[in-house]
């Protein structure tokens, strides 16, 4: 399928060409010093100098419905979208692969929340997730160990989930913790996981210092995620994006320890640690004794650019399989697919049906 036929991935937003790609090194050695304080002043402030370019990436990403293939023929679109199912299948009518890859195996269950378990909706503090999936994700978290990746902190996911037998790696998986209830009470076992720790002061700054900047633009909502912090621009007018992106540059400016990426509609930004959905997956896997060994089938199920990291995992270790919620083509390293969380839940659903009969017919 031709690169522009696919919906633009989020990226990390001031990923334009390098200074150092720009202004090659110099021969000499003397010149080093200087080249390297040149290289580190022109990356942090040409990039960060960019906030038009910002708002054209705004503007490319997170699409959320048909009008995101409206910029394509319709019949170019139509033999695209086969062509990426083809690639990517839906994880329900390839059911029968997956649990044959799993004869034997441990499963071992991720998932993101927004988008994935939740549907996306304007409001971040409604996103609620319904009674049907709670009972579903019980039954899941009854047969295989089963943890929630998610961009949020883990006090919010969890007012969402409410289910104390999960692992939670919120704030990107920057934050985890093992479950309070599984597989019983006396057994829980504490996994505690903040490899950003030393940033909360500074995440908290900012958090305030956008609250107070970004407060006079309409629709705007700042979130707290703990170690990183949520900028939202879905209910700002498109003409207010340019501000909105202003606002939160000029702030970061000051911290070039963080970084800036984007989600659905939300700008994140992040420290610099050298940790994402990807690494708490690897974490997780090893924390529960599966890092090396064949004997676990890891899957992993998110809508999100950030859970292509873990996708990747996956995919390089060519263990288990990462699924994409998605109603659209994207450019992705899941192998499958599902297309809301609708059918994420009939997948989970068929999923415990699938574990319960194996165990009774053993
Ligand atoms: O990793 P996730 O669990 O998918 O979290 C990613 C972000 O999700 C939330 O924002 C998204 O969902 C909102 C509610 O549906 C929607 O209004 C917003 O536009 C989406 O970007 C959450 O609010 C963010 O903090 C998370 O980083």
């Amino acid at each position: 399928m031709p690169k522009q036929n696919m919906v633009v991935a989020e990226e990390v937003l001031f990923s334009v060409p390098s200074a150092s790609t720009l202004f090659p090194p110099p021969r000499s050695k003397a010149s080093s010093a200087n080249y390297k304080e040149l290289m580190a002043h022109l990356e942090l402030h040409g990039n960060w100098n960019r906030a038009s370019s910002w708002v054209e990436s705004m503007k490319a990403s997170s699409p959320t419905g048909p009008k995101s293939t409206s910029f394509l023929p319709s019949d170019t679109a139509d033999s695209s979208d086969c062509e990426w199912r083809r690639r990517h299948p839906s994880a329900l009518s390839k059911f029968e692969d997956l649990t044959a890859a799993a004869k034997g195996k441990n499963v071992v269950v991720f998932l993101d929340y927004d988008g994935t378990l939740s549907p996306i909706v304007d409001d971040p503090d409604s996103a609620f997730m319904s009674e049907s999936m709670r009972a579903v994700l019980q039954g899941v978290a009854k047969y295989f160990p089963t943890a929630i990746v998610s961009g949020r902190c883990n006090d919010k996911v969890f007012s969402f989930v409410q289910l104390s037998e999960l692992y939670y790696a919120g704030s990107h998986g920057m934050d985890i913790i093992g479950p309070t209830k599984w597989p019983d009470q006396a057994n829980a076992k504490t996994i505690l996981c903040q490899p950003a720790i030393a940033f909360l002061p500074m995440i908290n700054e900012v958090y305030n210092t956008l609250l107070d900047k970004t407060t006079l633009i309409p629709g705007s909502k700042v979130e707290n995620n703990r170690f990183c912090v949520s900028v939202h621009f879905r209910c700002v007018e498109e003409k207010r994006w340019n501000r909105l992106a202003e606002e939160v540059r000029s702030v970061l400016a000051a911290y070039p320890d963080l970084k800036l990426t984007q989600g659905r509609k939300v700008l994140e930004i992040r420290p610099t640690v050298e940790w994402d959905k990807g690494k708490a997956l690897e974490f997780l896997l090893h924390e529960l004794g599966c890092a090396d060994g064949d004997n676990m089938l890891p899957l992993y199920i998110g809508d999100d650019r950030t859970d292509e990291d873990a996708f990747k995992v996956l995919r390089d270790r060519g263990q288990g399989f990462g699924i994409l919620v998605s109603k659209f083509p994207k450019e992705t390293c899941a192998s499958y697919s599902l297309k809301d969380p609708s059918e994420v839940k009939d997948f989970l659903r068929d999923l415990v049906d699938w574990k319960r009969n194996s165990l009774q017919n053993n």
